[in-house]
C-alpha cells in the first residue's frame, strides 16, 4: 500500500519526527473543518480518520477513511486555500503534526519527501477515479468493494472487525440507507459478515472479492 510513511526511509522518518510533534486526538475530535483556514499537516501514527465533505444539497459525504501512515491536510499547506474537507477521529488517534511552513520547508529540502507526497496524491486521484467508475456497479458490488478496502487498510487478511457505521458505509459506497440495509442483510444471511453497533465483522474477505467480479 502506498502510504506516505511507508514510502520514506528511516532517516526521513527521523527528520519528520524531529520537526513535528506527536499529538493524541480522542475519538470524535475534529482535526480540521471544511472551509476553515488552518494549515497544519498530520501523519497518522495510530487510529482511523474519517474525511467528509458537504455536497451541494447539504448532505455530508464520506470521502475516505485514513489510517496509520497516511498524510492528511497537505492540500491547505501547499495551496494556502481553506480546508477542502472535514477530518475527524473515528477512534483514538495519534498523529505527528507539522506546521505548514515546516512541511513546505521539508518538501523543498528533501525531494524524496515531496515525491512521497506526490505519490500519495496520485494514488488518491486514481482511487477517486476508480470509485467514480465503480459507481455504476450494483449496490452489493460497491459495498463489497468498500469493505475490502477498509479491511485492507486495517490489515485484515480474511477475517476481522471494522468499525464503521451504516451511515458512513452508505456514504462511501454511494448507496441509500435502505439499499445498504438490504445488502448487509443478504451478506449476513450468506455468512460473509455479521453486524453490530458501528461495527462490521467480516468473516471472509475472499467471498467479498467474489462478489465484486
Ligand atoms: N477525497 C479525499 N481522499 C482522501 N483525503 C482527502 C480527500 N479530500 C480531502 N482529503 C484530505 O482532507 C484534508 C482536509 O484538509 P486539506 O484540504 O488541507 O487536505 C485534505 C486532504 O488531506
Amino acid at each position: 500500500m502506498d502510504r506516505f510513511w511507508g514510502l520514506l526511509t528511516p532517516a526521513e522518518h527521523e527528520v519528520l519526527g524531529a520537526t513535528g510533534a506527536e499529538r493524541d486526538y480522542p475519538p470524535g475530535s475534529v482535526i480540521c473543518a471544511e472551509g476553515e483556514i488552518t494549515r497544519h499537516v498530520l501523519v497518522v501514527r495510530r487510529g482511523l480518520l474519517r474525511v467528509t465533505a458537504t455536497t451541494a444539497n447539504g448532505y455530508e459525504k464520506v470521502l475516505a477513511i485514513r489510517g496509520s501512515g497516511d498524510i492528511v491536510g497537505e492540500r491547505s499547506a501547499v495551496d494556502g486555500l481553506p480546508r477542502s474537507a472535514t477530518v475527524c477521529a473515528l477512534n483514538a488517534v495519534r498523529a505527528l503534526v507539522l506546521s505548514a511552513p515546516t512541511f513546505v520547508a521539508l518538501c523543498q529540502r528533501y525531494p524524496r519527501i515531496s515525491w512521497a507526497v506526490l505519490t500519495v496524491v496520485i494514488t488518491r486521484q486514481r482511487d477517486t477515479d476508480r470509485q467514480r467508475t465503480q459507481i455504476s456497479g450494483t449496490a452489493t458490488q460497491r459495498v463489497a468493494a468498500v469493505l475490502i478496502d477498509v479491511a485492507l487498510r486495517r490489515g485484515i487478511a480474511d477475517q476481522g472487525a471494522v468499525s464503521l457505521s451504516q451511515e458512513e458505509l452508505a456514504g462511501i459506497a454511494g448507496t441509500s440507507r435502505e439499499s445498504l440495509v438490504r445488502v448487509l442483510r443478504s451478506l449476513r444471511e450468506r455468512g460473509i459478515i455479521s453486524t453490530g453497533r458501528r461495527k462490521i465483522e467480516i468473516h471472509q474477505v475472499s467471498r467479498l472479492h467474489d462478489l465484486t467480479n
